[in-house]
């Protein structure tokens, strides 16, 4: 739906390098719109964030748009295959465009309601790639905070697909430096908290891996662990009394071990929830034939090859050490 005046606001910065074009989809703080780069017409998703949302009475609070503009880098940052690649920012006074590389299967909730839920074997590729990815998250500082099945984005249409994690809205950068700089003094002033939680993040890590713990449950089964439909019980009682259940009639071709991950991610107390570096090396996911399927949906041109993950320490050129020649056509 080509808004003629909405367009003719567009930014020069942006009209020169991108023609914009249908909506994709309507989010919280704006829409997102399929673009075209000029030249090479590669498809990418602009979204477009209206900061006049974020302002009271005409004037936009800095630290709003400063909390936008962290989640720009952010994005910016981070580089994982499963985790939505930034391709250009264009920041004016109003509105904020974020071009995004383009997911072309639509989000993991519309899938779900489609299909009634995974069976256990897709359902474990999927999920491995999204610990995969909070868990490379979690490693750069960031903790995601909102994760729920709308921002689970998959690549293509097919059952078995990348998955690509979108959406940092509400992310949380918390930057080792500051970290580090906090406890490299006297405690003198330092809040209890503070040195109890290892100062800071743990919690909200911890709220990433329930949050997928609610995902993988949803996944295999099709519907929610706690609903507003109770009668007995509201939504708030139930998440905090951790009163889900896992009752035969939805569960019984579900192993046991799947069940046990996800009763370990919901657990109620975050100190005794599983971390992530658990969650990869839970008995459910040692499963070789998914990893190798989901190393190749993440590393394609390798055929699954993960690259090294530290830098080789450089080694002095030795004998046999010079790339080995090319096998000659015989
Ligand atoms: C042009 O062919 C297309 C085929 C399928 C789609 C479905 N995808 C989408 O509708 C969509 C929605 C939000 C997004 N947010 C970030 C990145 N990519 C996104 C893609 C979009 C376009």
């Amino acid at each position: 739906d080509l808004n003629a005046s909405e367009d003719s606001h567009l930014p020069k910065e942006l009209v020169e390098k991108y023609t914009l074009t249908r909506v994709l989809g309507r989010g919280a703080c704006g829409e997102v719109r399929l673009a075209f780069a000029k030249g090479s017409c590669e498809k990418f998703a602009c979204k477009i964030i209206s900061k006049k949302k974020f302002s009271v009475g005409g004037k936009t609070p800095v630290n709003l748009t400063s909390q936008v503009m962290g989640e720009v880098n952010i994005l910016k940052a981070l580089k994982h295959p499963c985790i939505i690649r930034i391709e250009d920012v264009v920041d004016t006074p109003e509105m904020l465009y974020i071009v995004l590389e383009l997911v072309e299967g639509g989000e993991l909730f519309d899938k779900v309601v489609a299909i009634d839920k995974y069976d256990e074997a897709t359902g474990k590729l999927l999920f491995f790639q999204m610990a995969t990815a909070i868990k490379y998250l979690h490693d750069q500082g960031i903790t995601h905070r909102d994760l729920k099945p709308e921002n689970i984005l998959l690549a293509t249409d097919d059952l078995e697909t990348l998955i690509k994690v979108t959406d940092f809205g509400l992310s949380k950068f918390v930057d080792a430096g500051s970290m580090m700089k906090t406890f490299c003094g006297t405690p003198t002033y330092l809040a209890p908290e503070i040195l109890l939680t290892a100062g800071s993040g743990t919690y909200t890590k911890a709220i990433d891996c329930w949050s997928l713990g609610v995902i993988l449950f949803i996944m295999l089964s099709g519907y929610p662990p706690f609903s507003d439909e109770r009668k007995d019980m509201d939504l708030p009682k139930q998440i905090m009394g951790g009163h889900f259940s896992f009752p035969k009639q939805y569960w019984s071709e579900v192993s046991d071990t799947a069940v046990d991950l996800i009763k370990q991610m919901m657990i109620v107390d975050p100190k005794k929830r599983i971390t992530f570096a658990d969650v990869l090396n839970h008995p459910w996911l040692k499963d070789d034939g998914m990893r190798t399927k989901a190393m190749a949906l993440m590393y394609p041109d390798t055929d699954g090859m993960a690259p090294p993950k530290l830098p080789v320490a450089k080694r002095k050129a030795t004998e046999g050490d010079e790339e080995p020649t090319r096998k000659r056509k015989s």
